[in-house]
């Protein structure tokens, strides 16, 4: 496939696949419409009880969905395409002193959840990234409204004195303390000592978040900062606090190098004003950062990531330099990679579909949907469609004011103060038509698109050396927590007046339209999943048979659909540097998803509609115990904690594992003719069963913390009992 070269700072090369990819798409699609043909014959023909006709439509649906996902996710398979910047070239192009500013959004929303051992860690990683420290900002929003996260700043601030020339000098590639220590450091020099002093820290910074106090021995200055948090000063009603910790006009390290400017913002809240969470502080970090710096480009990246290579802007500017690209440039995204991921990552934390493979299907098109971290985005994309800049309500924060203010004099900071207020956005377009947008939980993806909609571009980057390194839920329960916030925010984007299907359609090309919808609309295959957990399981205990006979044509049909959209799945895998066993492992993880926290989270969305509930951004727990991470790396699933998500799951694991033995039996008694009839519901029990071995385990063999609570197991036998009883007595003897 030919290569194409833009001024030689990048080049883009298409897959290998895509005509085989275009040709399978063909040939599938005839397979699925004549599924669904079959469907709806069968329904009009041969559903004559009132059972059939509930088997028949349950099936219909189910199906339905799973084609219109199958057919959505078709459209990260017409163009992938790989890119691959020149970082060396853009040195020699235009010079370091050719580089714009650039300016870093850090957040953070719980002192408890999110140790600030760990942020500071993820800010003197992009600190001290190799960059002209004069042109390098980090800010970091902390929504917990913390005096433990701004005590810990103060301490990495004296550390990163220390700790940014002894990156510089010595050309370490790790440049988060945590990573560098964590690995093979004994040979460089000094290394002994800067540990001892990253110990330290690390040490005063834990024993004040244990003992919820900040300790004595601290300058006046600081304790002066600390007397915002006075008397009725809570995480959910405070006034905004703003600290420049570093000012690279006046702080220097210990070399007498200019250190790169670091602003601690915990922006006002009070009650009656909402304050849209994550999106909210990025917003409120927008402004504070457009009175500071305006750096042309952004990097957001969560509290839980951390750089993994210093020179990721030099690709950042390979792009970002680029004539050909940059007009309609609104971001560049790195994948989220994780370390510290099992061997055969359990419970497919990697996301490879969703952070790896996909994004290079949209990158084809028009890029990559926003992950929320890991990514530099252009911050006049962030104010209206490419070629008619939208002008904020003062032109102090429009993205081409230049910043003549130093960013402590008191003019800047009391101005900051003002616009990190909780009622500055209000009749204000902020959240809206500016800025990062508000209306979904997941408010990178929404903002992606409606960039995207706007008629911005974007880019996949997945460099050789992941760029950033983050850490994924070990526990199952974190994990399908997790997913279910998201999957309540996709659908709040599916459904409302920004749906892919209509706002998209007329907004975006049909492929994007459908790379969208894919996303948006995915917690719905919660629907099919069950229903597939489920009926042909109750069904065959009940000796009604719902698929064709073995004998019959139409068995092939579903032989053909089920290998070849799984064995597509495993390819796309494997060519992305996956294992057989974490693919294995990824497809039980989607069944699992389908079952807990996709039904939940439609469940939760439908909840808010009708206005029983209200949705919350839950952080993700970032701290596990030891205990916990032992079982994780052995490879065991967690259970643990009685989650109402569990009790979906434990009790298609005795269905389908009494399914399974049921028709075995059968076949065994009765022979071949009952194989012809009951094979695939069998098969599909035996399925069931081989994905739910961790849970069979986590039930009754294992008396760890870890293991399915007991009260689940008991009532899952009961509503797997129940099940069977009404299913066999009421609906399908009608
Ligand atoms: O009110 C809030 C809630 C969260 N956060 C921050 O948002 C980030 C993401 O939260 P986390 O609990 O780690 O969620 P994840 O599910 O891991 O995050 C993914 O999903 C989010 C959307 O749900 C995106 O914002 C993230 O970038 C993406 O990595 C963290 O840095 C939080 O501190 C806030 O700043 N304010
Ligand atoms: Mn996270």
């Amino acid at each position: 496939m030919m290569e194409t070269t833009n001024q030689t700072l990048n080049t883009i090369k298409p897959s290998k696949f895509i005509a085989f990819n275009r040709l399978f798409a063909a040939v599938y699609t005839f397979a699925v419409l004549t599924l669904l043909y079959y469907h709806v014959l069968k329904l009009i023909t041969n559903s004559h009880t009132k059972s059939s006709i509930f088997i028949s439509i349950s099936m219909l649906i189910a199906d339905l969905l799973l084609a219109f996902t199958w057919s959505t996710g078709q459209a990260f398979r017409m163009y992938p395409v790989t890119r691959k910047p020149d970082p060396e070239k853009i040195i020699e192009t235009i010079g370091k002193s050719g580089f714009p500013d650039l300016d870093v959004f850090i957040c953070t929303a719980d002192p408890y959840k999110e140790h600030p051992i760990s942020v500071v860690n993820t800010a003197l990683s992009v600190m001290a990234y190799d960059y002209p420290t004069e042109k390098l900002s980090v800010y970091i929003s902390d929504d917990g409204g913390s005096q433990l996260t701004l005590f810990a700043f103060m301490e990495a601030v004296k550390f990163g004195k220390y700790w940014l020339p002894f990156c510089r000098e010595n050309d370490i590639m790790e440049r988060c303390p945590h990573a560098f220590f964590g690995s093979n450091c004994e040979k460089i020099h000094q290394s002994e000592k800067i540990k001892m002093m990253y110990e330290k820290m690390k040490k005063r910074v834990e024993e004040a978040v244990e003992s919820r106090k900040i300790s004595e021995h601290i300058s006046e200055k600081e304790r002066e900062a600390f007397g915002k948090w006075s008397q009725g000063f809570t995480c959910e009603e405070h006034p905004s606090v703003i600290e420049v910790l570093v000012d690279s006009n006046r702080d220097t390290d210990i070399r007498g190098v200019a250190m790169p400017n670091l602003v601690y913002v915990s922006r006002e809240k009070t009650n009656t004003s909402f304050h849209h969470f994550k999106a909210g502080a990025l917003n409120t970090l927008l402004r504070v950062s457009a009175l500071m710096t305006n750096a042309p480009i952004i990097l957001t990246i969560d509290c839980d990531m951390f750089s993994n290579d210093p020179k990721t802007p030099y690709s950042v500017l390979c792009f970002y330099m680029d004539t050909l690209l940059s007009s309609k440039l609104a971001y560049i995204q790195f994948p989220q990679s994780f370390h510290g991921l099992n061997k055969d990552d359990i419970y497919s934390s990697e996301m490879k579909r969703w952070f790896h493979i996909n994004p290079k299907g949209m990158d084809g098109l028009s890029g990559p949907d926003n992950m929320g971290t890991c990514c530099f985005i252009i911050r006049k994309a962030l104010f209206g469609p490419p070629f008619s800049i939208l002008q904020p309500e003062m032109a102090l924060l429009s993205p081409n004011h230049v910043v003549k203010n130093l960013i402590s004099s008191q003019q800047t900071l009391e101005m900051a103060l003002y616009v990190a207020g909780s009622d500055y956005e209000k009749h204000k377009n902020w959240g809206f038509e500016i800025g990062f947008r508000y209306g979904s939980l997941v408010e990178d993806f929404f903002t992606g698109y409606r960039l995207h909609s706007e008629g911005w571009k974007s880019i996949f980057c997945d460099p050789e050396r992941p760029a950033f390194y983050g850490e994924a839920p070990i526990s199952l329960h974190q994990a399908v927590n997790q997913v279910k916030r998201w999957s309540v925010g996709l659908l709040e984007v599916a459904f409302s007046k920004y749906s892919p299907l209509t706002f998209g359609m007329t907004n975006l090309g049909p492929l994007m339209t459908h790379c969208y919808s894919y996303y948006a609309f995915s917690p719905l295959l919660s629907i099919p999943i069950t229903i597939y957990a489920f009926l042909p399981q109750l069904t065959l205990l009940n000796q009604i048979y719902i698929f064709p006979k073995v004998s019959d044509p139409l068995f092939l049909l579903y032989i053909f659909l089920f290998l070849g959209a799984y064995i597509q799945d495993c390819l796309d895998f494997i060519l992305e540097k996956g294992t057989i066993t974490r693919w294995w492992n990824e497809q039980r993880i989607w069944l699992i998803r389908g079952l807990t926290c996709y039904l939940f989270g439609t469940i939760e969305y439908l909840m808010k509609q009708l206005k029983f509930s209200t949705v919350e951004f839950n952080v993700t727990n970032k701290i596990s115990d030891d205990e916990q991470s032992k079982r994780y790396y052995e490879g065991i699933f967690e259970f643990g904690v009685s989650s109402p998500m569990f009790y979906p799951l434990a009790t298609t694991s005795i269905i389908n594992l009494a399914a399974f033995f049921g028709g075995f039996l059968q076949i065994i008694m009765k022979g071949e003719k009952y194989l012809d009839s009951a094979f695939v519901q069998t098969f599909i029990a035996g399925f069931g069963v081989l994905n739910c071995i961790p849970i069979y385990e986590a039930m009754a063999l294992r008396t760890d913390n870890g293991r399915m609570p007991i009260k689940i197991t008991i009532i899952a036998s009961f509503l797997a009992w129940s099940l069977y009883f009404v299913t066999s007595n009421f609906i399908f003897k009608v």
